[in-house]
């Protein structure tokens, strides 16, 4: 197995604000980098993985900001950090932490007795453990070209659509009637930066479809 390090922009404690596992204590760990390009992207600050913003780990641990900083860190090096904190449930985010093998890292992790979360758009293939919760969040018809993999969206446990306008919906159809598991996969809707039309919208189809709604409820409380 690879003794990769991995590019690290943040490591916090929060509560998770999507999702499946909303409401759930958790340390997230988010990773530097994404090519993906999302307009409405919420972490711009953690697209590019520039040699001008590498810092000590100490720099990036536990420290609130969007800053552009990231620290270099082990799959190991990860777990060991992990053990000052209460939370059992660990979040890999990013960035695109796909972009990355994440076998090493999840394998650490589920071996060390946490449950791990994946958070992705689905446009890389997935790297990670069997055990690992992977959250797959489609783009469909970026700018940038890129979209969502048939294979990340065989492997997810959950789909969390971003939303803004109907038509994201009919794309969401479009892709499900594409999956051979979309009668098991949980889909969860999630209007975009919490617009007052995209979120009437999610209400309507979740009520529709029988899916969940997921509010990014950290936003509202003004938690990280
Ligand atoms: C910042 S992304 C990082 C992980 C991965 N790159 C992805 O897109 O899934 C984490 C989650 O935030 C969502 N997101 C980003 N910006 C958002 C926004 N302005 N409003 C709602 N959700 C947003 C993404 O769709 C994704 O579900
Ligand atoms: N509280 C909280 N929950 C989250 N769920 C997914 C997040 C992300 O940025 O991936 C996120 C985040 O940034 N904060
Ligand atoms: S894929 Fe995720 S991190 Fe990358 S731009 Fe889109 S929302 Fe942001
Ligand atoms: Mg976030």
């Amino acid at each position: 197995m690879s003794k990769q390090a991995l590019p690290v922009n943040e490591i916090f404690e929060t509560i998770q604000g999507e999702g499946f596992h909303t409401g759930v204590a958790a340390v997230f760990i988010r990773l530097q980098g994404c090519d993906v390009g999302c307009s409405w992207c919420d972490t711009k600050h953690t697209w590019q993985v520039s040699p001008d913003d590498q810092v000590s780990s100490e720099q990036i641990i536990g420290v609130s900001g969007d800053t552009a900083r990231w620290a270099k860190l082990s799959a190991q090096q990860l777990c060991d950090l992990l053990t000052q904190y209460s939370a059992k449930h660990i979040v890999i985010t990013g960035g695109e932490p796909a972009m990355y093998d994440l076998t090493e890292l999840t394998g650490v992790l589920i071996q060390a007795g946490y449950s791990v979360q994946l958070e992705t758009s689905g446009t890389y293939p997935i790297r990670v453990a069997p055990e690992t919760w992977v959250t797959v969040s489609p783009k469909v018809a970026m700018q940038g070209g890129k979209t969502v993999l048939i294979d990340a969206l065989e492997r997810t446990n959950e789909i969390k659509h971003p939303v803004a306008r109907e038509r994201d919906i009919d794309n969401l159809q479009a892709l499900l009637n594409r999956m051979q598991n979309k009668q098991s996969v949980l889909v969860c809707l999630q209007p975009i930066s919490q617009q007052t039309r995209a979120t009437q919208l999610c209400i309507d189809a979740c009520i529709a479809n029988n899916w969940r709604l997921s509010l990014q409820t950290h936003k509202f409380i003004g938690i990280e």
